[in-house]
């Protein structure tokens, strides 16, 4: 697979600085162009990501006997997405709740309550600085007042979950003349997401030309993507771009995804504020646990419809212009 790579200059959002029309103007460029930006200054430690880092050590080192006994819901096991990715799923809003049923399995006796603690306190900030960071697209988009108005009816109902992630590259990564992905390409289904990656690297975008793009780590930044039901519901104002994670190293890598979701039960729909003058809707009204269930519908042995977007599942095609 010979693919042509390159870098790119994400805007970095400075939750401590007045937000002014330029940042706005470049975020709203970035959402529409790429559908990634970072954020810096979000307000979690270097501390708490230390801890979570090597809290993740611990959970995907029992061994896979154990962690099996999760089940599917909360253990991805390798070879499900791809040989190399391993993942845990704690759900909120009752993080505490979900690791502490996670901890109960994979470490017994020993309870670990300081993974239960930790990941209630990211989970928390996680949740908070997600629907702040929603507010400020809609606001970007529609206008402080509409923006506001949208946030209260649409999206504060939103819940989240965590992923931690955990790839062990084959021995001869280095070596192997064809790309290791980690993690397949694939669009998020959530509302957005917030990335925390480790010094590693290897997240990858794809431009709408096809390209794929290095989404670089860097210390102090988290990043954050566009996902498909705020892809809806926008109306493909905010794009929601097909990612990857490639393995390059032989070293382990690990991230921690949060995702925004809309309550299972919601019609997405955009609504009109969100049709641009001239345009149509390009998405049918749809329910959020539909698209849900038409991405894990998949054949055994697949993570997710791997390149199924929410364009297959309720994209309006319109008729070409040159059709009789
Ligand atoms: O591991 C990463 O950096 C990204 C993971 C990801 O894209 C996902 O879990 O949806
Ligand atoms: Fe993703």
């Amino acid at each position: 697979m010979s693919e042509l790579q390159s870098s790119l200059q994400l805007p970095v959002l400075d939750l401590t600085q007045p937000i002014q029309s330029s940042v706005l103007s470049s975020l709203s460029q970035a959402c529409k162009e790429w559908g990634f930006f970072y954020v810096t200054n979000h307000g979690i430690s270097k501390e708490m990501f230390n801890r979570i880092y090597s809290l993740s050590r611990d959970v995907f080192s029992v061994p896979l006997e154990s962690k099996l006994k999760l089940g599917t819901i909360s253990y991805t096991p390798p070879y499900i997405a791809s040989p190399y990715f391993e993942s845990l799923v704690v759900s909120g809003p009752d993080f505490s709740g979900s690791a502490k049923a996670s901890a109960d399995v994979l470490f017994q006796d020993h309870h670990k309550p300081e993974l239960r603690e930790t990941l209630q306190e990211y989970g928390a900030k996680m949740a908070e600085l997600s629907k702040r960071l929603v507010k400020i697209l809609l606001m970007m988009t529609l206008g402080d007042e509409t923006g506001k108005r949208f946030y209260q009816t649409e999206f504060s109902n939103c819940h989240g979950y965590l992923r931690l992630v955990n790839y062990t590259p084959p021995h001869d990564v280095e070596k192997q003349e064809e790309v290791v992905e980690g993690l397949g390409m694939h669009t998020d289904m959530s509302c957005i997401t917030i990335v925390y990656q480790d010094s590693v690297g290897g997240l990858q975008m794809r431009s709408k030309e096809g390209k794929w793009i290095d989404i670089d780590p860097c210390e102090d930044l988290l990043v954050v993507n566009i996902g498909d039901l705020m892809q809806a519901w926008s109306n493909g104002q905010l794009r929601s771009s097909e990612h990857r994670v490639v393995l390059r190293k032989f070293v382990n890598r690990v991230s921690l995804a949060f995702f925004l979701c809309f309550e299972d039960e919601k019609v997405i729909l955009a609504p009109q504020e969100m049709v641009e003058e001239g345009n149509c809707r390009s998405y049918k009204s749809f329910k959020c646990s539909d698209y849900l269930k038409f991405r894990q519908s998949n054949e055994v042995g697949k993570f997710e419809k791997i390149g199924y977007t929410v364009k297959d599942f309720a994209g309006i095609k319109l008729p070409l212009q040159d059709d009789p």
